[in-house]
């Protein structure tokens, strides 16, 4: 007991003299002593916070940092370095302090324990012109704005109740893939971008629903498709330019006896075009929505939506190749609840636990979003005991976290079964920080609620209609390359036969 404490004690004790003011004595002698211990401790948290020092890392040279050290393959380069370093490491890209997670622990303090100190993003030149100078959902800073968009988007698009009033329009798109693979059969085809056009029709039918038809969407598709090839610039105009397209198409419409039908719908079968001029129109100061909003939502689907899902298609496809076994479980399973007379519908997912095994499991070795979007301090914090200084940017490595052996069983092995017989439910939502795909917090994936209906739904179609092999002379490709999204390096191309018993399944498009 610390010594001033004794005196007091002592000198309470003497000074009592029954046993009623000797119990009180000891009474106030307890309550000091544990006003003691707290006061102390804080005492060394506080030192400890102004002792703690940034984390490890590599040099770097002046004003260019790591820079001319990096390699291109961020997740991998970033996986060595903490293999060096440790779960936290610190590198200068340029002028810019950049720190990398790379284990559960830490990124549960990033993601949830300390989830609003890092809940800004780091915005590249690029995206802030793409975001229309980031007035979107993705790299908006956390606070009002981002928080209304982010609620215009899951009440307007994603609920429940919209989702299933739209399941016809992904079932067309999706039925109009396996329409069109049907006319390739015994050819190779390229899957990821099958996928990719499905997904796309997907997510901008529920955009703007039929504004566009026939020729016109074709148009559109084409040119966003030419776009992602050319320089930010070029593409920011081009979707401006489609986006203004479509906005006037549907005021023309608007305007349009014919069209009284459309604005009559009821809430749930309007398409998030309609829903979000109407709020434009009404001028709500609730929600202060104007149309450059409206287009930086419209990048966020489209470009966040339909490669991240067609790559994770293609990645499956990938996969299975590589072991037919996996492929045939699969099947057999698909057999069982479909059946070969029949096509697959959205309901029977819930019904095909192996296939939702696969998707979780090509999630799990090859995330699309590696490093998620990175974030960036918004104050001066410790994580793990290291000095996290405000404006760092924030890289949380899930690419390493979910190959980790500490974590996953034979981790680079694609097994399916684990997420079958497991006594953890894991699912997409980033509460069990070992498997992150979305992320995790309030900055993660907003299109989960999609995402997870399509991808298996456009795998599971497929799967169901066709027999896949490679074609002759080529080897499958496991190599990925960093950029947007952790793509394949080498495209996925495979021949379709078909499985189904009766031709005309295959024409079943509405
Ligand atoms: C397999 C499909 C997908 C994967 C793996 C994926 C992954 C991710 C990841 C890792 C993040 C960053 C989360 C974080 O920082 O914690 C993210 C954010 C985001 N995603 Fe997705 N995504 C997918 C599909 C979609 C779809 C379909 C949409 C829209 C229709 C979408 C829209 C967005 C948006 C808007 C954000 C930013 C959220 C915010 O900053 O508040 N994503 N996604």
């Amino acid at each position: 007991m610390n010594s001033k404490l004794k005196v007091i004690y002592l000198w309470c004790w003497e000074q009592s003299k029954d046993d009623y003011t000797k119990a009180a004595a000891l009474i106030v002698s307890i309550v000091l002593i544990a006003m003691h211990i707290t006061w102390w401790k804080l005492i060394k948290r506080n030192s400890r916070k102004e002792k703690a020092s940034l984390p490890p890392g590599p040099w770097g040279l002046p004003l260019i940092g790591y820079l001319p050290f990096l390699d291109p393959e961020l997740h991998r380069c970033f996986a060595q370095l903490s293999l060096k370093y440790g779960p936290i490491v610190k590198v200068y890209l340029g002028s810019k302090l950049c720190i990398i997670f790379s284990s559960p622990d830490v990124a549960k303090e990033v993601l949830k324990e300390q989830d609003v100190n890092f809940a800004d993003r780091d915005i590249p030149a690029a995206a802030f012109v793409s975001a229309y100078g980031a007035v979107d959902i993705a790299f908006a800073p956390y606070g009002e704005h981002w928080r209304m968009m982010r609620k215009v988007c899951v009440r307007e698009l994603l609920s429940y109740g919209r989702l299933e009033a739209l399941y016809g329009l992904r079932r067309r798109e999706v039925r109009d893939m396996v329409q069109s693979v049907y006319t390739k059969i015994g050819s190779p085809i390229d899957i990821g971008e099958y996928a990719f056009l499905a997904m796309f029709n997907v997510i901008t039918s529920m955009m703007w629903g039929n504004t566009l038809d026939g020729e016109e969407r074709r148009r559109v598709t084409s040119k966003f498709r030419e776009g992602k090839e050319r320089r930010m610039k070029e593409v920011v105009k081009y979707f401006d330019q489609i986006f203004d397209f479509v906005i006037n198409e549907r005021r023309k419409m608007e305007t349009q006896e014919e069209d009284e039908a459309l604005k009559s719908k009821d809430k749930e079968n309007k398409d998030f075009l309609q829903v979000l001029l109407q709020l434009i129109d009404q001028g709500d100061q609730k929600t202060p929505i104007a149309i450059t909003h409206l287009k930086a939502l419209f990048v966020n689907m489209t470009v966040g939506g339909t490669k991240t899902t067609s790559t994770t298609v293609e990645w499956a496809m990938t996969e299975l190749l590589k072991q037919p076994d996996i492929m045939q479980k699969a099947r057999e399973e698909l057999d069982q609840v479909v059946g070969l007379n029949n096509v697959v519908e959205e309901n029977h997912l819930s019904k095909l636990p192996y296939l939702d095994a696969v998707v979780k499991e090509v999630l799990r070795l090859h995330p699309v979003g590696p490093l998620l979007i990175p974030r960036r301090a918004r104050e001066s914090c410790n994580v793990g005991g290291y000095l996290i200084p405000k404006g760092a940017v924030i890289f949380v490595n899930t690419w390493t976290i979910q190959r980790d052996s500490k974590y996953w069983t034979d981790p680079l092995e694609f097994r399916p079964e684990r997420f079958l017989y497991s006594n953890v439910t894991w699912d997409y939502n980033g509460n069990d920080v070992r498997y992150l795909p979305f992320g995790s917090g309030r900055r993660i994936c907003v299109g989960i609620p999609i995402a997870e209906k399509v991808a298996p739904y456009l795998l599971a179609s497929l799967l169901h209609s066709f027999d896949w092999k490679l074609p002759e002379g080529t080897k499958l490709d496991l190599s990925d390359q960093f950029g947007f999204e952790l793509k394949k390096k080498i495209p996925l191309f495979a021949v379709p036969t078909p499985r189904l018993v009766d031709s005309t399944l295959y024409n079943q498009t509405r």
